[in-house]
């Protein structure tokens, strides 16, 4: 079975269990399909193509004016090269993440704010390909920047990177503040993917950029995030669908 079929399966199974009452479960059971659609996007389709809802859409289109610079599509991110599965610079969320992230974009709107994205839902080859570039310890490229005080060793077991993200459920993502008019990314202390404990709650710095984490956590979590204690821009929105799963298909255009 290839890894498409594996998760419209999994998909099958989410849109299954949110279908209330016998007889719309048992119709769902025989008539429901989910299929690849020709562009590679993922969606669920009901038989006869009657409903469509799409299991990822691109973010940008839900959210105006969000920023997007997909780190793992290009080289400037911890490894130094681009990652398995990011085949477009792509920010892709469920529907539901996608919607609540465009109420945080609104509601920072009144300061002059906005979000820069870094990452989104991530294959689960990406998260491999993170996993194998652990296991070479000759591969030093990107820790001068990335994680200078850390041994590579360390960085799963301290939870700067995840085995299983949740990234790959598709409601978690990387983010920052920026300004609206210019872009300019609003300082937070430390750059996106500095794996330090400068980058968690707590942490020893200036108190600007404390308040600019304060201001993006409390957008976040007012959207209905919940943000990740050791680093200031991962947020899982708390409500998820497809709790559990992790989907492989590549970060590509989906369809409208
Ligand atoms: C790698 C970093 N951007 C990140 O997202 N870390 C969390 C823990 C993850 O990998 O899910
Ligand atoms: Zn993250």
């Amino acid at each position: 079975m290839g890894a498409l079929e594996r998760e419209s399966r999994e998909g099958s199974r989410v849109a299954h269990r949110h279908r209330s009452g016998h007889r719309r479960r048992a119709r769902a059971a025989t008539k429901k399909r989910l299929r690849h659609a020709a562009s590679g996007a993922l969606l669920l389709l009901a038989a006869g193509g009657a409903r469509a809802e799409p299991v990822l859409v691109d973010a940008a289109r839900f959210v105006p004016g969000l920023v997007t610079e997909i780190r793992y599509a290009g080289s400037h991110n911890f490894v130094g090269r681009p990652i398995d599965g990011y085949e477009a610079p792509l920010c892709l969320l469920t529907p539901r993440a996608a919607a609540a992230l465009a109420r945080v974009q609104a509601a920072l709107a009144p300061d002059g704010l906005g979000l820069k994205v870094f990452d989104c839902y991530r294959p689960r080859r990406a998260v491999a390909d993170f996993v194998r570039w652990a296991h070479d310890p000759a591969d030093l490229a990107g820790k001068a920047e990335f994680y200078p005080d850390i041994d590579k060793d360390d960085l799963f077991r301290l939870g700067y990177i995840a085995e299983r993200s949740g990234h790959s459920r598709g409601s978690t993502v990387d983010l920052t503040l920026v300004e609206r008019g210019t872009g300019r990314e609003r300082s937070m202390g430390t750059p996106f993917d500095l794996f330090d404990p400068r980058s968690g709650e707590g942490a020893e710095i200036p108190m600007e950029a404390r308040a600019n984490r304060a201001r993006l956590r409390g957008a976040m979590i007012g959207a209905g995030f919940a943000p990740y204690p050791a680093e200031w821009w991962h947020f899982t929105l708390r409500d998820e669908p497809h709790r559990g799963q992790g989907f492989d298909v590549p970060v590509r255009a989906v369809e409208p």
